[in-house]
């Protein structure tokens, strides 16, 4: 029989209630099972999956109870656990659908599927659970119309709430309306599911007196169940959520302060400066990775058990004490506290100090000492450990930097000798302090005899190996309260306090003489050197350095008019004479000014033809009296004091001007050689000198001969070399003088290009006695000639070795034998006399092969 649908509103209205409050809850399970894991997980999921199916099957019975109202029905008791059983499944699998955390389609659908099964058995077991006779019985069609509403609702349902999941910022919101939906839904499932049921007819007296009467206590029972369980389903959830929300607040915290711990540790620990933290009385309580690659003890060595205090020298720990106690008028221990004493609230104490290291070395530092407090007093927390906080910097790259600096403004570069600022700051201290012991100091200023030959034809390496020698050899004669230092090139000071007699100085000065006299062997040759010294003293000759130098200075001079190689005291009387150098000096500017200086001319013979192909200019200077002096005795004093440019640029012009009349007289192009010195070589304003007297004078370029020595070669062969391209560039020809007294090697001639070698003067004097000067000779001839350059033999005396030289193929040659360097005007009476020789005798046929001896102005 088909009873007409009567149902009571109130439980219809209750079941729907309990079915939204179930799904509001059923969203807080989906809220925790997507957060938690493992074993929580499992639990919440099971006590989830209870508590709604519990709330559905609530919903579900109420829905029976106001559809299929009777009071004196039973219930078979399994069929209603597997009503229960069902809605629990329903819930279990829709939470597994949900909280999954990958959402297929395929997901969704099974989900959707086994829901709707569940959902399907809650209500067919409940409804057949009712004892009735006949049975309940389904309407077919309508079931399965049912049962496909019910999977597309699931499937509908698991969609809403999974998409609920990823947008939470809207949840209270959307959970209340898809609960609200969701009771709706479900509630709208039962009740389409139960019109499909048909009911015995001996349910329809029970009908009428259902109609509004009061509830049953199942009804109450369950309903009350269901909320209390919904309720504490609710609380539960929220509580879990909010220790969770707590917990998680509180982990996240946690891995903050440890990630914020670690960067600080980091920071720390790459820094480059030390950093150690210490108790109030110094004991290390942290160290950085600096500190420990600095000092060289392991962190565990020096955290808890080494005070900062072991580091410390102590005699700068004492030092510091004293220092405070002054300045703070209170008397302040050499310990720790003398390292943070000047520390305070907000003040650093920055200075320097040195830093012991486990292995004995020494480290400079710059220490920065400030107060440190852990704990925070403001916040309320304990309040912490008074401490410090010590960060050194290794400063050793700084005072090395220092000291090389201050090397080099005090310490002469070669020798490593203290230099004029030293010997300034340093003769301050020993007046002051032989002023107050009655006692004196001597200068002594040492100059080094003709120590410019060594480096002209050595070269200036050659020349600074001496000067090192030397300098050390003084060190050693001196006293080791004595101070050496070097002035100049080749002047020295010694400085000599505490002398209670002038005789003191005098023998130390006896000892340097001595010591610097010895041979110096260098480079396979045996060289010597002697100084010149002159002394001075306070407090008899002056009160200042300027005045013991000056008057030192003037008792070297004496001391070299004297012979060289000696030692002069000085004395009023070498005061009121003049100094013989120093008046060479101003005569030497008085001679350029008042045309002292005269050239003569070295006529120069081929030997094939003993014609006469060139002059070589030589200076001379006649000094008022009538004296002539040779250019050895003044070109040395005139490149010292820079009057050699001068003197070198007349010689040059003068020469030049005179070898048009000279060649005009010889009826032939000769050629003029000047000296060039080394110092004129390396002046820049050479060539335009050279290129300014060619278009003066007149002179060909290829009649110009500049003869230079090997020193210059030496020197910085990159400029030489250089030079003597430009000066070829000009056509002018380039001789290398005094060949075979230095150091020319094959190298040095292939490199430089010359145009002819001059054999020096002692070769050709000793070709004739010694077999050893004749090869020489022979085999200078052959190299030169083998480096495309000409040969002149200078110094030539006899015939024999005009005939020697000759056999040898020399090409030129000049020498006493020949012509004595003679003035200009001597010179033309003896070409023209030549010339007018060689017409006669051309006319004759004879040929003059024998040369004249000319005037001697020597
Ligand atoms: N920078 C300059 N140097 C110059 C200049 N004039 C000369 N000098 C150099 O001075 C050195 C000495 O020169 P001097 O006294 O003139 O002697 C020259 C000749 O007189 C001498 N000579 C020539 N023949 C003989 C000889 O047969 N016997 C002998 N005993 N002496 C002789 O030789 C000197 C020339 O030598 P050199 O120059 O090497 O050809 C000397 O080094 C000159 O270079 C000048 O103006 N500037």
């Amino acid at each position: 029989m088909k009873l007409p649908y009567l149902f009571r509103p109130d439980l219809i209205a209750l079941s729907v209630l309990l079915t939204m409050v179930s799904s509001y809850t059923a969203f807080g399970f989906i809220d925790i099972l997507s957060t938690t894991t493992g074993r929580r997980r499992h639990l919440w999921l099971v006590a989830s999956a209870a508590a709604m199916g519990f709330g559905i099957w609530s919903m579900h019975f109420l829905g029976v109870q106001a559809f299929l109202p009777h009071e004196s029905a039973t219930y078979s008791i399994p069929l209603v656990l597997v009503s229960l059983g069902g809605a629990v499944f329903t819930a279990l699998t829709a939470l597994f659908a949900v909280v999954r955390r990958t959402q297929t389609p395929l997901v969704q659908l099974t989900g959707a599927l086994l829901m709707a099964g569940g959902i399907f058995t809650m209500h067919i077991a409940g409804v057949a659970a009712i004892q009735a006779s006949p049975a309940v019985s389904f309407h077919p069609t309508a079931a399965l119309l049912t049962a496909l509403v019910t999977i597309v609702g699931c499937g509908v349902g698991i969609k809403l709430a999974a998409h609920s999941q990823t947008d939470r910022g809207k949840a209270l919101l959307s959970r209340s309306i898809g609960a609200v939906f969701a009771g709706l839904g479900m509630a709208g499932l039962l009740f389409l599911c139960l019109v499909t049921v048909s009911l015995p007819a001996q349910f329809a007296p029970l009908l009428q007196p259902w109609m509004g009467s009061a509830d049953s206590l199942s009804v109450v029972g369950v309903a009350g169940v269901t909320a209390l369980i919904a309720a504490a389903a609710l609380l539960s959830t929220s509580m879990d959520r909010y220790l969770d929300k707590e917990a998680r607040i509180k982990t996240a915290m946690i891995a903050q302060l440890q990630k914020s711990n670690a960067l600080r540790e980091a920071i720390v620990d790459s820094a480059l400066l030390a950093i150690i933290s210490t108790d109030s009385n110094g004991v290390i309580r942290s160290v950085n990775r600096a500190a420990v690659q600095m000092l060289g003890y392991t962190a565990e060595e020096m955290v808890g058990g080494m005070s900062i205090l072991q580091f410390h020298d102590p005699a700068e720990v004492e030092e510091q004490a004293i220092r405070l106690s002054v300045q703070l008028q209170r008397g302040i221990p050499a310990d720790f506290e003398a390292i943070t004493t000047l520390t305070g609230d907000q003040l650093l104490d920055e200075r320097e100090w040195t830093y012991r290291c486990c292995d004995g070395h020494t480290v400079p530092v710059r220490l920065s000492v400030s107060p440190l407090q852990t704990g925070n007093q403001q916040s309320g927390d304990m309040p912490g450990d008074h401490g410090f906080l010590v960060i050194a910097q290794d400063i050793t790259a700084q005072k090395n930097a220092e000291q090389t600096m201050r090397r080099m403004a005090l310490y002469d570069p070669l020798t490593g000798l203290p230099n004029r600022t030293l010997l300034e700051e340093q003769i301050m201290r020993s007046l002051a302090l032989a002023g107050r012991h009655r006692l004196q100091v001597s200068l002594a200023v040492i100059d080094l005899d003709r120590f410019k030959q060594i480096n002209d034809s050595l070269g200036r390496l050659a020349g600074d190996e001496v000067l090192l020698v030397l300098a050390r050899r003084l060190e050693e004669a001196v006293r080791t309260s004595d101070m050496v230092v070097r002035l100049g090139s080749d002047e020295f000071v010694v400085l000599m306090p505490g002398i209670v007699h002038p005789r003191q100085s005098q023998d130390v000065m006896q000892r340097v003489l001595q010591a610097l006299s010895e041979p110096i062997f260098l480079e396979g040759q045996e060289l010597y050197v002697t100084p010149s010294i002159g002394i001075s003293a306070f407090p008899n000759d002056g009160h200042d350095l300027n005045t013991l130098l000056r008057k030192a200075d003037r008792a070297m001079y004496k001391a070299k008019s004297r012979g060289r190689n000696a030692v002069a005291v000085f004395s009023s009387e070498i005061e009121s004479e003049p100094s013989s150098l120093l008046a060479m000096d101003s005569a030497l500017r008085r001679a350029i000014k008042r045309n002292e200086f005269f050239l003569v001319y070295q006529p120069i013979f081929h030997i094939a033809t003993g014609n006469v192909v060139g002059v070589e200019a030589l200076i001379r200077w006649q000094q008022p009296d009538g004296s002539v002096l040779s250019p050895v005795e003044f070109i040395p004093l005139a490149e010292e004091t820079g009057l050699i440019f001068k003197i070198g640029e007349w010689v040059l012009r003068t020469a030049c001007a005179k070898i048009g009349m000279f060649s005009r007289a010889a009826r032939g192009p000769l050629r003029m050689a000047v000296n060039i010195s080394p110092y004129q070589f390396r002046d820049p304003q050479l060539l335009s000198c050279v290129k300014d007297t060619m278009e003066s004078t007149g002179i060909e370029p290829a009649q110009l001969e500049l003869e230079i020595t090997e020193g210059v070669l030496l020197d910085d062969s990159s400029e030489a070399e250089e030079t003597i391209h430009r000066l070829r560039a000009l056509g002018v020809q380039i001789a290398m003088d005094d060949f075979g007294t230095g150091y020319s090697s094959l190298g040095y001639l292939k490199r430089f290009p010359i145009d002819r070698l001059k054999i020096d003067r002692s070769f050709v004097t000793g070709m004739e006695s010694t077999r050893n000067d004749q090869t020489l000779t022979e085999a200078v001839i052959k190299m030169g000639h083998s480096l495309n350059a000409q040969v002149t033999a200078e110094g030539v005396e006899t015939a024999l070795q005009w005939q020697y030289l000759h056999e040898q193929g020399c090409d030129d040659a000049q020498g006493f034998h020949l012509a004595r360097p003679m003035r200009a005007e001597q010179l033309l009476e003896f070409l023209l006399d030549r010339a007018a020789r060689a017409g006669e005798q051309e006319a004759t046929g004879i040929l003059a092969h024998l040369p004249i001896a000319g005037f001697d102005v020597n």
